[in-house]
């Protein structure tokens, strides 16, 4: 990918007392791309999204919004950012849209066409001339994340905005969060320490681990490097044990369950096929076992408890 990032972090460390919490963190999002930022309670989520967005300083590394340096530079790196770290605080007996309205009175840069154009891009304009106090969570959820793009941010940032949501409310925060990636080329920088809803939600994901970035991957079947996955794949065939013998020196190939298991990416699977029906080994059936992403988190961070 060509295009400049809008966040990147580069070696960003914090260390509080005698420990360092945030161990040479690295990584960078993309304009139009979500990106969840994933690990275990403790690991060092919300502690390096303070750093992002300047809550908190860092020990050492630097992070740049766009060219500017939250370091260096942190009032032309804010401006750029929009973010729900802790709960947005809303005027619960006045309506949504006298909330942003009274946001926007602070920003003249916010026209009435571009709050209108907010509380559509997450789904509100129904009930925005209720009063707050009548919301479910994820409609505040949905006003606060309103605020937080009125002045058109290239990257924003969510702490945990899945926590507390029903499935309904989730698949609409998805929905919302992936529209204005694409409608306004946002970035959206996304923690959780729930791997389902991530795979749903994000394009990559970082997996965080006792504060160091464990694994960057992105969740379409391709690695950083735009290299294939490899995936374990089940051939049932006649006879296992011929088939074995064809395919020695072809990766690690063993028979589970009367059927051979192999370790492949896509390409693979076919040259494979291919091989064992011209050594006139019938087959009478393929099965792919695509890892979760949950799968292959707990085989990353061992038995590190997760939720
Ligand atoms: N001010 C602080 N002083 C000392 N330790 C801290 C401080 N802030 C965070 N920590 C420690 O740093 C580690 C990372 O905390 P952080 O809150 O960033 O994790 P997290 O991944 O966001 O987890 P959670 O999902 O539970 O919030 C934890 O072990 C926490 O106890």
């Amino acid at each position: 990918m060509s295009l400049a990032p809008v966040v990147r972090l580069q070696n960003v460390t914090k260390v509080i007392g005698k420990r360092t919490i945030i161990d040479r963190v690295s990584f960078e999002v993309q304009p139009g791309e979500v990106f969840g930022f994933l690990g275990p309670n403790g690991s060092g989520k919300t502690t390096t999204i303070r750093m992002i967005v300047g809550l908190m300083g860092m020990t050492a590394g630097d992070i740049h919004i766009g060219e500017h340096s939250v370091r260096t530079d942190f009032s032309n790196a804010i401006v750029q950012v929009g973010a729900i770290v802790e709960n947005p605080e809303m005027y619960k007996f006045l309506t949504g849209y006298q909330n942003l309205l009274h946001y926007a009175r602070m920003n003249p840069s916010i026209t009435k066409e571009r709050i209108q154009e907010a509380i559509e891009l997450v789904g509100l304009q129904g009930r925005i001339h209720d009063k707050v106090k009548k919301y479910s969570l994820g409609m505040r959820q949905r006003l606060g994340v309103a605020q937080a793009i009125m002045h058109r941010p290239k990257l924003l940032v969510l702490d945990e905005p899945t926590n507390g949501l029903d499935p309904a409310g989730i698949r609409e925060l998805r929905d919302y969060l992936r529209r204005l990636a694409q409608d306004e080329g946002t970035a959206v920088l996304v923690s959780s320490h729930l791997l389902s809803e991530m795979e749903l939600m994000c394009d990559r994901v970082a997996i965080l681990q006792k504060g160091q970035i464990i694994d960057v991957r992105s969740i379409r079947g391709q690695d950083e490097n735009g290299k294939a996955l490899l995936e374990e794949v089940l051939f049932d065939v006649d006879h296992p044990d011929a088939a074995l013998g064809i395919l020695e020196g072809q990766g690690a190939a063993r028979i589970a369950d009367g059927l051979l298991l192999l370790t492949s990416d896509r390409a693979g699977i076919a040259a494979i096929n291919r091989r064992l029906v011209e050594a006139g080994i019938n087959i009478y059936g393929i099965r792919v076992k695509t890892k979760s992403l949950e799968d292959q988190f707990l085989e990353m961070t061992g038995s590190e408890t997760i939720g």
